[in-house]
């Protein structure tokens, strides 16, 4: 049964087409992944799904209801059947964690013992039962996620929207983030539309991916079908001398990034170094597999990379992985 059913939607900024004739519909139940390079309108797309934003054409059918026309009133009751999960959690750092999931129920005025209850239900779920009364200051970023995840799903939406759910998150507490979501996809079956610029997380998430360049659909079908092959195993990687996948005393983490294109290897080693004080080693380059012309996979080497680093990272990468460690003199 179709959920959502977008049709030849277009938005323009000046211009410039942020999105052209983009259609596509999702089943009740799907995890449908979104995923395409910086600038591609992964955004204004989700803004549009959300109904933040309005195309300038076409049609977004939300349970049949069009949420590009709909008049303002109506759309507000409308997004409540849309529940969404923000790549920085935004949540209320005076408020508990109890009180931050319960201010959508708040909002639609559903009476407090009701809300304690449906609070407790879901700190269960995300299992964070025990934090209800702590403040998110107090939260590690997975643990924020989690929060997140379960304010969108307080007045049991219909449709949870991600946005870039886990870019901002070590890739630990990424899988974790990601196997929580897949978990309430697939034990609540609720629909679940997310954007990214990771591919591995629409591997481990989507059960359909689209593929968005320059405002266009480029590719649709099962991720895969569609995405490009995984990287190589470490086996066939050209790993430095004591490589081993267990830290040991005062060892040095290697990582491989996949980039977009080679030239910007130096530029975003530089800006690590000068934002981060950390200097990287490239141990080696290699163009991926299977993938248009620049592509490319790099190896570094660098002392314990913070949460920070990673995320810095992985805001340049098209993905950041940790392969392993070496010892720091090697
Ligand atoms: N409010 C706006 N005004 C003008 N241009 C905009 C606006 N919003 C988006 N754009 C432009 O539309 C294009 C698509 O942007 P969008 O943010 O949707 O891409 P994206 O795929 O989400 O990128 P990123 O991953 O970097 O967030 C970009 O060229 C962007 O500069």
């Amino acid at each position: 049964m179709t959920l959502l059913q977008v049709e030849h939607i277009s938005r323009s900024f000046g211009p410039h087409a942020a999105l052209q004739d983009i259609s596509f519909s999702v089943s009740k139940g799907e995890s449908v992944g979104i995923i395409g390079r910086s600038g591609a309108g992964k955004s204004t797309l989700l803004r549009c799904l959300n109904g933040l934003e309005r195309p300038d054409s076409g049609r977004i059918l939300l349970e049949g209801e069009d949420l590009a026309t709909l008049p303002e009133q109506r759309l507000v009751m409308l997004r409540r059947k849309i529940g969404l999960v923000f790549q920085h959690f935004n949540l209320l750092n005076s408020r508990t964690v109890a009180a931050n999931i319960a201010l959508p129920l708040e909002i639609a005025g559903i009476p407090k013992p009701q809300r304690t209850q449906r609070v407790a239900e879901l700190l269960d779920l995300v299992g964070l039962g025990g934090h209800a009364r702590h403040y998110p200051s107090r939260l590690s970023g997975g643990q924020k996620q989690r929060v997140g995840i379960a304010r969108a799903l307080a007045a049991n939406p219909t449709l949870l929207l991600c946005d870039e759910a886990t870019s901002a998150l070590d890739p630990e507490t990424t899988a974790s983030i990601l196997a929580l979501l897949a978990d309430i996809n697939r034990t609540l079956g609720l629909t679940i539309v997310f954007i990214t610029h990771e591919m591995d997380v629409v591997r481990q998430l989507a059960n359909r991916v689209l593929v968005l360049d320059k405002g266009r659909i480029i590719g649709r079908g099962r991720p895969e079908d569609v995405l490009a092959p995984s990287a190589p195993n470490t086996a066939d990687l050209p790993l430095p001398a004591g490589f081993s996948t267990v830290p040991g005393n005062s060892s040095q983490t290697v990582l491989k990034l996949a980039l977009a294109e080679q030239d910007i290897v130096s530029p975003l080693l530089e800006q690590l170094a000068k934002q981060h004080q950390v200097n990287a080693t490239v141990l080696a380059t290699q163009m991926r597999q299977n993938s248009t012309a620049a592509e490319v996979d790099v190896l570094v080497q660098m002392a314990d990379p913070s949460m920070d680093i990673i995320a810095f990272l992985k805001n340049a990468s098209q993905s950041v992985e940790v392969l392993g460690y070496v010892p720091a003199d090697s």
